[in-house]
């Protein structure tokens, strides 16, 4: 079986910067796989890459055997609703709708309508009594939390995190680890995780750090 994802030769600069360059990465079924470097060094927009909401300068890209830049807009659309959950850095929420309807989102446009399983992954994020509030009631910590459960409540085979435990106290950092590590495990998924945590890094299989030259294994 090939490999759910796989980047060879990944380069992109803004202007005259480069921001990465080299960057080959491959994610098996089943593995979560840790993503550290300095701030600045294109982590942010690594996965942005990855997921087909930005495009590479060089390099190619493979999601389960699909290949990213023989797709149009559409197409990329389309594989990212049905095989990615993306956990942005800056949440993403839809303002006007309930944090239920938030989760809900994905199962909706997969045509896929589940309440239960909305209440499940709210509840899996310790937010199962906070459904019926709008994003403008929730602390920042409780956001990222809304952002996680609806980038998992379809299950999806790829899942991109950018910094998912970054504004979360210890406790609810550990719980959103044992989350995604749930969802790696079980459904055989593969799971990229940008982070500054150290402690986060520890609990992926793989941990590898992004710069100048590339990309390669961390320590
Ligand atoms: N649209 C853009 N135009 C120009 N430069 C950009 C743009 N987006 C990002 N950059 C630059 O590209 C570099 C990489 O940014 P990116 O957000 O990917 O870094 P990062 O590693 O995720 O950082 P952090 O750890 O702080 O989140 C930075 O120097 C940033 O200023």
């Amino acid at each position: 079986m090939s490999p759910l994802l796989r980047a060879q030769g990944l380069a992109k600069a803004y202007g005259d910067s480069a921001v990465f360059r080299a960057v080959d990465l491959t994610l098996e079924r089943g593995e979560l796989v840790a993503l550290l470097g300095e701030s600045g060094t294109g982590k942010s927009t690594l996965l942005n890459c990855l997921a087909g909401l930005d495009e590479p300068d060089a390099g190619t890209i493979d999601i389960d055997g699909q290949c990213l830049a023989e797709l149009d807009e559409a197409g990329r659309a389309e594989l990212r609703r049905a095989k990615l959950g993306f956990v942005f850095q800056a949440f993403h929420v839809l303002p006007h709708l309930s944090v239920a309807q938030n989760v809900a989102l994905p199962l909706l446009l997969l045509h896929r309508p589940d309440p239960a399983r909305v209440q499940a992954m709210l509840d899996a994020v310790g937010l199962g009594s906070l459904g019926a509030r709008l994003p403008r009631q929730l602390s920042g910590g409780q956001l990222q939390r809304v952002a996680i459960a609806r980038a998992l409540v379809h299950q999806p085979a790829l899942i991109l995190a950018d910094e998912p435990t970054g504004n979360l106290d210890a406790r609810h950092a550990r719980e959103v680890m044992d989350l995604l590590l749930a969802q790696v495990r079980a459904e055989g998924a593969a799971c990229l995780l940008v982070t500054h945590s150290e402690q986060a890094a520890a609990r992926a299989d793989r941990a590898l750090r992004l710069d100048e030259q590339g990309i390669r294994p961390w320590a």
